[in-house]
């Protein structure tokens, strides 16, 4: 199937009910695992990369790094039978966010969600201006990502989680493709001290408000075994905690189209390589050590993919 807009991919899920797990990529490994899974569950595939990703794929220089990412994922997407999509993840330098336009990204993120509103406002306008000319989709994000804790006040929520009417705003005045609403999540493998959970109320209200496809940052689950399994090889991951699949699919069910998802690859990439190097001391083919890590990467995804309901949606 052909390299697609994120967008064609996204407004089908929000249509039809579903999400479809946006994957971080880094290198090769990771981009053969997501292929996998979305081959072997029959579902739309979204790959994304950080700036940071490109500078580290480009060895330092920009261009090369989102030029090496869209041919990458160019190559497998003419031969696979699923959809494919390349976005770029929290864009927040403009050269960054015209290279990849430039370089054939399907869809950008315009990240300027630590401006204040109208700033935020204009900053993203005039990145839908120059990506809608060339037919590439937008990301924009309001609010900003930190966790909900127990002890922290109504008030303390209010600053940082998305308004839904500003959201409706933002929409209509920047035309923007798909938006990411703060509603309690935030990067990384500790997101909760206390009990996991998200605004639900605030997001139904974006979802009413936008009607566009909606998206979930730091989405990432930590799942316990994959932790386990990764201390029981040597790693200290106390305190991890992500947010449960229950929690996940009730944010399906109220809106949310498109699930961000880095940290639960890199835990389960973790977890096989330490298995894998433990169990075989004298291997040094990194084709052999990266194989038992490619397979828990492929693993976390597929379940990922059933759990959001873009399994045979492709
Ligand atoms: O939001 C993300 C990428 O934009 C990733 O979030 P996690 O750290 O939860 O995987
Ligand atoms: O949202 C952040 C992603 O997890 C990417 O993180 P990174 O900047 O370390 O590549
Ligand atoms: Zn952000
Ligand atoms: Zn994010």
């Amino acid at each position: 199937m052909p390299y697609v807009n994120t967008k064609d991919i996204l407004e089908k899920a929000s249509k039809e009910g579903y999400a479809v797990p946006a994957l971080n990529i880094n290198n090769l490994e990771f981009l053969h695992a997501i292929i996998d899974a979305g081959i072997e569950e029959n579902a739309p595939i979204i790959i994304e990369t950080s700036e940071g990703a490109i500078k580290y794929a480009g060895n330092g220089d920009i261009r090369r790094g989102a030029q090496l990412f869209v041919s990458m994922v160019r190559a497998f997407a003419n031969t696979v039978p699923v959809p494919v999509a390349l976005h770029l993840d929290h864009g927040k330098h403009f050269n960054i966010i015209m290279e990849a336009i430039k370089a054939g990204y399907s869809s950008v993120m315009i990240d300027a969600s630590e401006y204040p509103f109208e700033k935020n406002l204009e900053e993203t306008k005039k990145i839908v201006e120059i990506a809608h000319s060339v037919g590439v989709s937008v990301e924009a994000e309001l609010g900003r990502l930190v966790g909900i804790e127990d002890n922290v006040v109504v008030a303390e929520h209010e600053a940082v989680l998305v308004d839904p009417n500003e959201a409706k705003e933002f929409v209509e005045n920047t035309g923007v493709d798909f938006l990411a609403p703060a509603i309690g999540t935030s990067h990384g493998a500790f997101k909760f001290k206390g009990e996991a959970k998200l605004d639900f109320d605030r997001l139904k209200k974006v979802k009413e408000l936008t009607g566009i496809p909606l998206v979930l940052h730091g989405a990432s689950s930590v799942p316990e075994d994959i932790v386990k399994l990764a201390e029981s090889y040597g790693a200290n991951f106390k305190g991890a905690k992500g947010v449960p699949s229950d929690i996940l699919k009730k944010a399906v069910k109220f809106g949310i189209n498109k699930v961000n998802t880095d940290t639960d690859l890199r835990m389960a990439y973790v977890a096989g390589l330490r298995e894998f190097l433990t169990n075989n001391p004298g291997e040094f083919d990194p084709r052999k050590y990266f194989k038992t890590a490619k397979e828990y990467v492929k693993e976390v995804i597929k379940a990922r993919m059933r759990l959001l309901g873009c399994s045979n949606k492709a």
